[in-house]
């Protein structure tokens, strides 16, 4: 039975769900680095929201974990590189909390334009300062709006409620798009000399960090007022203080910092500055939402390998998987047998599809032929992580579906390219569910891919076969199947055995010295 562990407070509907779908599940929150790394060995799942960092620490501990759930948006809090490479997959929820996180964008623009907080601090503190609080309207304010996404869509919409003008800046943000959203599709520069208010919906990338800068702080228009509800780093904190304190930027309401939690800041008693600690997510709804979605996608990848909102590999529907599971594992024996036959020499690889798995969404086939071939350099190498080797080892990869029907009623092939030319493999299901080896390197067989094997290739001739089960006999191997396949009468021939126990090196050499051999390898399915 899986395990999970659910390392953040998260909606009791996460553990039930595990539960009721047969996973043991643990909540042991606000654990620190080393007790995480302490105890995450024995879990083949985490549930995480933003306060878990999983780090490559955490990863190198985590034996046995096959998946990280984010119940939320942002995976900043987890190293996916370090993720990928131990072939481990990352998933998050990308809507469940987006209305919500749109809403106390809106909240906090509303905060600023009515100086809330303070108006609220100084009513109870019995001072009814009516005079004092001047606030401004936002109908017909133009709202700046960096990142036009999930989040930035929904703020937009809203303003668009209010009677706002919206100005958006998002790089990937098509006309087309921006008509259908009814805001207007600007550079950086025009938004900042435009904007009554600015509010950011974009992730923390190389490109957005510090979007608003010293720099582009000074090109806002005075008496700007700004929301970040998406990550901190997106503004110069520093910059904004003497923003703020020179009165260029009339109030800014952050619920995201460089560094959380945000017990202090300079930004803490600015006046026009508002905070929250990273609420943007938190309602009942949203937490709804995301608890059951991380839990589901979770249970179905855990148990039945669906693979939904994974960050570092395709996906893979709990409908498709059923299907594909046969598939995935014919394409992991033949990336194993051409990678333990061809090794180092590939140089490229081409799978191809055609009859039944041309239907199929091939990435999943592609992903496992990759993982059978580049587990002859490390067994922990499973299609999470086996496209990122094949990268970092510069294996050029074609994909080519067929709608052709062969001999096969579904066929896969790999076709590796070595400095001997190119060299290929096939292989079809029996009763749409038993894989079988069909071809190899040119050579018809028919041919279970499992267990220990031999494969040889020698020259046809008579008697060759009974001296090969005399050698093998005589060292205690026993053989379990038997394949052969041959070029012509007298041609190349090529033989793969299944035997019982594996073959040494001095027993492969003595085969590999019968009269007709040209070569004997051992293999490993
Ligand atoms: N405060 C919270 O509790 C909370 C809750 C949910 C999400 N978030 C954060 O909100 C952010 C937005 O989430 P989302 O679901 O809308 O994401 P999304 O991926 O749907 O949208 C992000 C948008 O940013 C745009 N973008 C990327 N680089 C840009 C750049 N250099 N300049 C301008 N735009 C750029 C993208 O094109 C995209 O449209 C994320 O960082 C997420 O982690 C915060
Ligand atoms: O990216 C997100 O989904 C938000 O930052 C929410 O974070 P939280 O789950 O820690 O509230």
């Amino acid at each position: 039975m899986p395990k999970v562990l659910i390392s953040d407070k998260m909606d009791p509907l996460a553990a039930q769900i595990f539960r009721n779908r047969g996973i043991e599940v643990d909540e042991i929150t606000g654990k620190t680095k080393d007790e995480l790394i302490a105890m995450i060995g024995k879990y083949d799942g985490l549930a995480i929201r933003s306060a878990t960092k999983v780090t490559k620490d955490v990863l190198a501990a985590a034996t046995n974990l096959k998946v990280v759930g984010r119940a939320g948006i942002g995976v900043d809090n987890v190293d996916i590189p370090a993720a990928s490479a131990k072939g481990v997959v990352v998933m998050n929820t990308p809507f469940g909390n987006s209305i919500t996180t749109a809403e106390h964008a809106i909240a906090l623009m509303f905060a600023l334009a009515r100086d809330l907080p303070e108006a609220d601090k100084s009513t109870q503190a019995g001072k009814w300062e009516k005079n004092r609080f001047m606030g401004v309207e936002v109908t017909n304010k133009t709202l700046g709006l960096i990142g036009a996404g999930n989040i930035g869509s929904i703020v937009a919409d809203r303003a668009i409620g209010l009677k706002m003008k919206v100005a958006a800046y998002d790089p990937f943000l098509t006309p087309e798009r921006a008509v259908e959203m009814g805001v207007e599709k600007v550079t950086l520069e025009e938004l900042l000399a435009r904007a009554d208010f600015i509010t950011l919906h974009t992730p923390l990338t190389d490109s957005t960090r510090n979007i608003l800068s010293k720099e582009n702080l000074a090109k806002t228009k005075k008496g700007v007022r700004i929301v970040n509800c998406a990550r901190g780093g997106l503004i110069d904190e520093a910059a904004l203080k003497e923003a703020l304190d020179s009165g260029h930027v009339a109030g800014a309401a952050l619920d995201v910092f460089v560094t959380e939690p945000a017990t202090e800041s300079p930004l803490f008693g600015t006046p026009g500055f508002i905070s929250t600690p990273h609420l943007g997510a938190s309602t009942n709804e949203a937490q709804v939402n995301v608890a059951i979605q991380v839990a589901e996608q979770m249970a179905d990848f855990l148990l039945s390998g669906g693979v939904t909102n994974a960050l570092n590999m395709p996906s893979l529907s709990a409908d498709e998987a059923p299907k594909l599971k046969p598939y995935m594992a014919l394409a992991e024996h033949l990336g194993g047998l051409v990678g333990q036959l061809e090794g180092d020499a590939i140089k490229g690889v081409a799978i191809e599809v055609e009859g039944a798995a041309a239907e199929l969404n091939q990435k999943p086939i592609t992903g496992a032929v990759l993982a059978g071939l580049m587990r002859v350099y490390s067994d922990t190498v499973n299609m999470v992580n086996a496209p990122f080797l094949a990268k970092e080892r510069g294996l050029d990869l074609r994909e080519v579906r067929h709608d052709r029907e062969g001999d096969y009623s579904t066929l896969v092939r790999v076709t590796v390219t070595t400095p001997e030319g190119a060299k290929s493999v096939a292989g079809t299901l029996f009763a749409n569910a038993e894989p079988r080896l069909v071809e190899i390197f040119g050579v018809k067989v028919e041919a279970d891919l499992t267990g220990e094997m031999l494969y040889i290739v020698n020259v046809d001739a008579p008697g060759f076969i009974g001296r090969l089960g005399s050698t093998l006999g005589e060292a205690g191997v026993n053989i379990g199947t038997f394949h052969l396949g041959r070029r012509s009468a007298g041609g190349e021939a090529v033989l793969l055995l299944s035997v019982d126990t594996p073959v040494d090196d001095a027993l492969k050499a003595k085969i590999a010295q019968l009269p007709g051999v040209k070569s004997a390898k051992a293999l490993r399915f």
